[in-house]
């Protein structure tokens, strides 16, 4: 079998390592030329440890090529994966409009028997829809099928997530392309999961919005812990000791963001109204999360007076460390409030950058280090835990400072050390 990935985004870039890496032939197929032309190169558009090089071995080794020529491509592979995006649309329901397109594709330039795999994240009942596409796209009828493969990688931890996943989940009807996934999959270690493909896709939507759900459980408790005076990373290992919760996903801090979890919690909910059912819990969980960013800057207004003319150091853009990604991160919201109060943000983070052609942060000052960032500041807001954040000598930087204010949305300092040298500090529930 030769492997088609359609999408080499940060999942079809990860997919077709991931399969190369396996022993089998891929072809990565983007819309995008630059994209292509890099990754034919070996060489990655996005940051994620440790993927830009196996994609260059293999590039080198000629297992796995990228193209831009749908027509040879698709004609020429039996197993084709969907990897692209499925944003959101303004009432927050899933856009399949990149899948459909892909789907149409398929169906008009095939050629004979495929299995046609969605790997991207798409709403329950979408394997029929895709099944629909490819079939009103024939131009004559050859046979195919049609499965779900969801992905549960991380950004910034993909390549040990993809190569060494928590389970492998297959939702098909056909006990063909069931025998073919599994034989792709033969060298890997872990519980598979055959099933429906509403299953599957229920499971990929369930898991993150579950996760999502113990962060804003945990950033609801913090503020209670604020009150308090209660540590919430101390009540957090204490309930994390208990194997029925777990000691994972319940870091309290600015909220989630990404690509996923703001997406797939509110698809799920859209997707649960169709059905008339309202998911309550989600509902709230959404909510707990828009309005946590808040929760600090209200911390640091009350502390400043305003923000009007204050320099703020903001350390972290990335919606979490390892990753340049952007897409909903907290700090992008602050940023917009600070700017909105005519806060001086200075910005530094080790490789996420300010959305390109966007005037709405051409106010704010992007340094090349830490120490330019706090030069002058009033307040540092730290937004990202980068590990190199923690292995900051604050006690010699804090002379950097015009005041030794420190909120951070990550606890990730110790609370008692920056207090004992001097820092007005605050997190989020370790008051
Ligand atoms: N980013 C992540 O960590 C994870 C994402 N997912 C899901 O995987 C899907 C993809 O996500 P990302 O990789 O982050 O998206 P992405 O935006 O990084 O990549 C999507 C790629 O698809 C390409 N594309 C769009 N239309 C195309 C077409 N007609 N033909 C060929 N290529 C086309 C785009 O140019 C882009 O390179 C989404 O459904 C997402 O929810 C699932 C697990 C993890
Ligand atoms: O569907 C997806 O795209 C992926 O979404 C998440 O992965 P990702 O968004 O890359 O990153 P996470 O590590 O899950 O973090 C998401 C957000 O939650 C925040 N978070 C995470 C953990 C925590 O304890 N507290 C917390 O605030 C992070 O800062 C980040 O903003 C899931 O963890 C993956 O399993 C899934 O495949």
């Amino acid at each position: 079998m030769n492997i088609l990935i359609i999408g080499t985004g940060y999942v079809g870039a990860t997919t077709a390592m991931v399969f190369a890496e396996s022993g089998w032939q891929v072809t990565g197929l983007d819309v995008d030329a630059d994209k292509i032309e890099r990754l034919r190169q070996g060489r990655l558009h996005f940051h994620e440890p440790g993927l830009e090089d196996l994609i260059a071995k293999h590039v080198h080794s000629g297992r796995l090529l990228f193209t831009t020529d749908k027509e040879t491509a698709i004609a020429g592979h039996d197993v084709i994966f969907i990897c692209v995006g499925t944003p959101s649309r303004p009432d927050g329901s899933a856009d399949l409009r990149y899948i459909q397109q892909v789907a149409e594709d398929i169906g008009y330039l095939m050629n004979g028997y495929k299995l046609v795999v969605t790997k991207s994240t798409v709403p329950v009942g979408t394997q029929e829809q895709v099944k629909a596409w490819i079939e009103a796209a024939q131009r004559q009828p050859h046979p195919f099928d049609v499965a779900s493969n969801p992905e549960f990688l991380r950004e910034g931890k993909a390549v040990e997530d993809a190569l060494q996943p928590d389970r492998i989940v297959i939702g098909t009807d056909s006990a063909k392309a069931s025998e073919q996934l599994l034989t792709l999959y033969q060298s890997f270690q872990c519980p598979r999961i055959i099933t429906t493909p509403r299953t599957a896709e229920l499971i990929k939507y369930a898991s993150n919005a579950f996760l999502a759900t113990k962060i804003s459980y945990m950033n609801e408790l913090a503020k209670l812990c604020d009150e308090f005076k209660v540590n919430v990373n101390e009540v957090a290992d204490g309930m994390g000791l208990d194997p029925r919760i777990g000691p994972s996903f319940l870091q309290a801090g600015l909220g989630y963001g990404g690509s996923c979890f703001p997406k797939d919690v509110s698809e799920l909910v859209m997707t649960a109204r169709a059905q008339a059912v309202q998911l309550h819990i989600l509902e709230q969980v959404m909510e707990v999360n828009r309005i946590q960013p808040t929760y600090l800057l209200d911390k640091a207004r009350s502390r400043l007076g305003d923000f009007a003319n204050k320099n703020i150091a903001m350390l972290g853009l990335a919606f979490k460390p390892n990753t340049d990604d952007i897409r909903e991160a907290p700090a992008l919201r602050m940023i917009h409030q600070l700017l909105l109060e005519q806060a001086n943000v200075r910005l530094f983070d080790p490789v996420a950058t300010l959305p390109a052609h966007s005037s709405s942060y051409e106010a704010v000052t992007v340094c090349a280090s830490v120490e330019e960032a706090i030069q002058n500041a009033d307040a540092v807001i730290l937004c990202t835990e980068w590990a190199a954040f923690g292995q900051l000598d604050w006690e010699n930087l804090k002379g950097l400072l015009n005041q030794l204010n420190f909120f951070d949305g990550r606890n990730m300092m110790d609370a008692r050390w920056m207090r004992g040298i001097g820092f007005y500090y605050q997190g989020i529930g370790n008051d």
